[in-house]
């Protein structure tokens, strides 16, 4: 596969003005959403899906359960930023939960 480049600042602001519910992280270069659902096994079922998704791309985020709540961070490591390998991603996980 070629080797993957974080995006420019033209580049990722482009991106961000389309995921209106991801939050970028400056000190990461990456991008965050919190998804609170009703309860553990909804959260959970959310995060099947997303694994599922996540492997057959080969890309992966970082993330954090807790009961009803999942904390998702994208960023590319094999580019050292945000690339657009997790613009995909989240409009993937925005499809998931509906919202495309
Ligand atoms: C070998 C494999 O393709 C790489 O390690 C993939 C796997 N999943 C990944 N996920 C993320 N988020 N960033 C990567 O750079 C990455 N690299």
């Amino acid at each position: 596969m070629a080797a993957i480049e974080p995006l420019n600042d033209t580049e990722r602001a482009e991106a961000l003005d389309g995921l209106a519910e991801w939050d970028y992280d400056d000190s990461r270069d990456a991008i965050t959403r919190t998804i609170v659902f009703s309860d553990f096994v909804e959260a959970f079922g959310f995060m099947t899906q997303v694994a599922m998704l996540a492997e057959k791309a080969d890309h992966h985020p970082e993330w954090k359960n807790v009961y009803n709540r999942v904390d998702i961070l994208l960023t590319t490591h094999d580019a050292g930023g945000l690339s657009e390998r997790d613009i995909e991603l989240a409009e993937a996980i925005d499809g998931v939960l509906g919202e495309d």
